[in-house]
């Protein structure tokens, strides 16, 4: 879907990206992680053009992007950012619009995709279509530049620390959100951070960079289990390996199907990492899983939270 061949750009003279060679498949979710100034947003940028490459080749759907117009490019690759990029002086409701009216669909259509998306990422649309971004918080403002990117069902999702000015908890929603999002539409998504935790829950691949080079690429198993160097080793930290790798399994996937038990059950979608957590808290072995009708489907147990985490191994 997108594809960079030896691609290099230039910042005064100075390398910010060299000889970067990428392949993200169509239905894809990518992660871009790396220390400051290694280079994350200006890869993001080159791909929709924001940022026009030096050097080497950028594939779009096969063909090379300065064969598209920037403004097609746009229209079809949503595009999200920390610091939202809203408009003023426009409601929430025409932010949201920007694509699809470019697009000249019917307003009865605009208005309902507004609706629905407003609600997709839990803001009330009666009561917040008609507000201007200085009427929003901060974590407010992100949801409508998630929505807004979403609008036009772009094939690509671009995003460049989209839920970094969120609270943890309504963060961890967003991210089940875009997760969500994923998996039903099955859109290529690739999405900048610097948070450990967030690559590692969201990518089905992540790309380590550093000083505008790729150091390693693979599945967050991958990353975790065989760095391909010690930088690599200490980017993921080497002391939390282990809860990380509980991070990716769930204890629906890890629970003893058929085997049930009294107490308070806990969610089949729960990750390990939390299961360890409430194993310590309750001082207990074994723990109820149930799935999203709440009738149990297993038992998790404490030692088996060593078993291999899915396409581990
Ligand atoms: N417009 C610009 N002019 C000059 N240098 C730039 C420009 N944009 C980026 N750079 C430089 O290019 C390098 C890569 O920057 P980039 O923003 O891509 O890094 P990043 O990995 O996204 O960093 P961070 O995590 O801090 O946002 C940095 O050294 C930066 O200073």
């Amino acid at each position: 879907m997108i594809e960079f061949k030896q691609v290099g750009k230039y910042f005064n003279g100075k390398p910010a990206i060299e000889h970067l060679d990428l392949n993200i498949a169509k239905g894809e979710f990518t992660v871009l992680i790396g220390t400051s100034g290694s280079g994350k947003s200006t890869t993001l940028k080159m791909i929709n053009r924001l940022i026009e490459h030096d050097q080497g080749k950028i594939l779009f759907a096969g063909e090379e992007i300065h064969n598209f117009k920037p403004e097609e490019l746009r229209r079809r690759m949503g595009y999200a950012i920390q610091s939202i990029g809203l408009f003023p002086h426009w409601t929430v409701e025409k932010n949201i619009a920007t694509v699809p009216q470019l697009l000249k669909w019917p307003r009865a259509k605009i208005r309902d995709r507004v609706t629905e998306l407003l609600e997709l990422l839990h803001l009330d649309a009666e009561q917040f279509r008609h507000r201007f971004p200085h009427q929003l918080s901060g974590g407010q403002q992100q949801r409508v530049g998630v929505a807004r990117a979403l609008a036009a069902n772009p094939d690509v999702l671009l995003m460049d620390e989209p839920f970094g000015a969120l609270d943890p908890v309504t963060r961890a929603s967003m991210q089940a959100e875009i997760v969500r999002i994923h998996r039903l539409s099955g859109r290529t998504l690739v999405l900048v951070t610097h948070d450990i935790d967030e690559a590692l829950t969201l990518a089905d691949r992540i790309i380590l960079l550093d000083n505008g080079k790729v150091v390693q690429q693979g599945t967050p198993q991958q990353m975790l289990l065989q760095p391909a160097t010690p930088f690599v080793r200490a980017f993921f930290g080497q002391d939390d390996i282990g809860i990380r790798l509980l991070g990716l399994g769930t204890a629906g996937s890890h629970a003893r199907p058929g085997e049930q038990l009294p107490g308070i059950a806990v969610a089949a979608s729960l990750s390990l990492r939390e299961a360890l957590s409430i194993f310590i808290a309750r001082q207990a072995e074994q723990l109820p899983v149930a799935g999203e009708d709440g009738k149990v489907v297993g038992v998790l147990h404490f030692r088996d939270l060593i078993k291999p985490v899915k396409g581990e191994g």
